[in-house]
């Protein structure tokens, strides 16, 4: 296998073996310590503009099966592993990570010590990178690295244009798609719902045409103040019609109500983060990937609630409104990869739609 690089904009270089794509990638470098789960994780469109670095050491060996998708084209701009398995085995297994990576033109790099990386990560912030051939110039790639942008279009990149819909006999949900996993779309489908699937610059009067009995904002990748339209359009339909977000949805119903969001240092990307429900104490394991939260000082004055926090760092993970139906979580209860123990909350949004529309037609 080739020699290939990866180099990082402080100038550290780790030198490792090419899979997938034989490209160069620039992005943004950052660490998943779930310890399964890279199927979804890589197809994942959150990650967009980034370079995953899995801190499980052996990634690949069940392969890549037709079921586990959370994007149909992945977005992710390359793949860091310490050990990548060059036979995959699983009875769902259809063809290698490598083959995979190679045919959606995505590089991976092996042989990395990943658990030094990661602690770099975690000392330095967030770091911009490149996986590159090793026969470049460092000096090169340090600069390129340090000049590359990271993009502010991301999610008009993986949203959709047009509206589609979903069929379902039960309640009726328009989806803002902001670059949604698939796991979202099932849950709903799950519990029946006749949902539409829209683009990330929906208007109020184009949703209220749809009179949907609650709106779902999707994650998605980027820094949520890159999307001002959305924020119109939630002050506009809060209050009339039932809301639930989801990570990024969750950041921009707190910038809709007037608070602030902020870049981690290096953020929360794993199968295992502990959140605790303040009205309850309740702790439930959640699958998470975000790089950007939610400021809690900047609550004081909105009518916003803190519901659920980060055990580990004391982060902001959950909010919902005073007066109108509308709550956030900034963790995946869909999970996928991950724990189900915030599958729970699919429920309450359902009940939630019944309850503002007075009754308890579907239940
Ligand atoms: N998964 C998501 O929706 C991520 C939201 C946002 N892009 C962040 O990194 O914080």
């Amino acid at each position: 296998m080739k020699n290939r690089m990866l180099v990082l904009e402080d100038g550290t270089v780790l030198k490792g073996r090419a899979f997938g794509s034989m490209k160069d990638a620039f992005g943004e470098v950052v660490f998943n310590t779930g310890m399964t789960g890279y199927q979804e994780t890589i197809t994942d469109p959150s990650y967009s503009g980034q370079i995953i670095t899995f801190t499980y050491p052996l990634i690949g060996n069940y392969g890549i099966n037709r079921d586990d998708f959370e994007s149909i084209e992945p977005v992710v701009k390359g793949v860091i592993v310490k050990e990548a398995a060059e036979f995959a085995s699983n009875w769902r297994n259809q063809e290698t990570l490598d083959t995979f990576l190679k045919a959606k033109d995505i590089p991976g790099i092996s042989g990395i010590d990943t658990r030094f990386l990661t602690r770099l990560i975690r000392e330095h912030g967030t770091l911009k990178g490149v996986i590159a051939n090793s026969d470049q110039s460092v000096e090169e790639m340090v600069n390129r690295a340090k000049a590359s942008k990271l993009p502010t279009d991301q999610i008009r990149q993986v949203s959709p244009t047009k509206a589609y819909p979903s069929p379902g006999s039960g309640r009726r949900v328009v989806l803002i798609d902001f670059g949604m996993k698939h796991s979202i779309l099932r849950e709903l489908n799950a519990r029946q719902c006749d949902v539409i699937i829209m683009p990330y610059n929906t208007t109020a009067d184009q949703i209220r045409r749809l009179h949907p009995d609650g709106v779902m904002l999707s994650n998605g990748p980027g820094n949520p103040t890159d999307v001002p339209d959305a924020l119109e359009m939630i002050r506009d339909i809060q209050g009339d019609i039932p809301i639930f977000g989801i990570c990024l949805g969750h950041q921009l119903i707190a910038l809709a109500n007037g608070a602030k969001t902020y870049k981690m240092k290096f953020g929360h990307r794993g199968a295992n983060h502990p959140v605790q429900d303040v009205a309850t104490g309740r702790v439930d394991f959640t699958s998470q990937n975000h790089g950007f939260a939610v400021d809690e000082n900047s609550l004081a004055g909105t009518d916003l609630v803190v519901t659920h926090r980060e055990l580990n760092d004391g982060t902001n993970e959950g909010l919902k409104h005073k007066t109108a139906p509308v709550f956030s979580v900034q963790y995946h209860p869909e999970s996928a990869p991950g724990p189900s123990d915030a599958n729970y909350l699919f429920d309450r949004f359902m009940q939630l739609m019944d309850t503002a529309k007075g009754g308890n037609e579907h239940a």
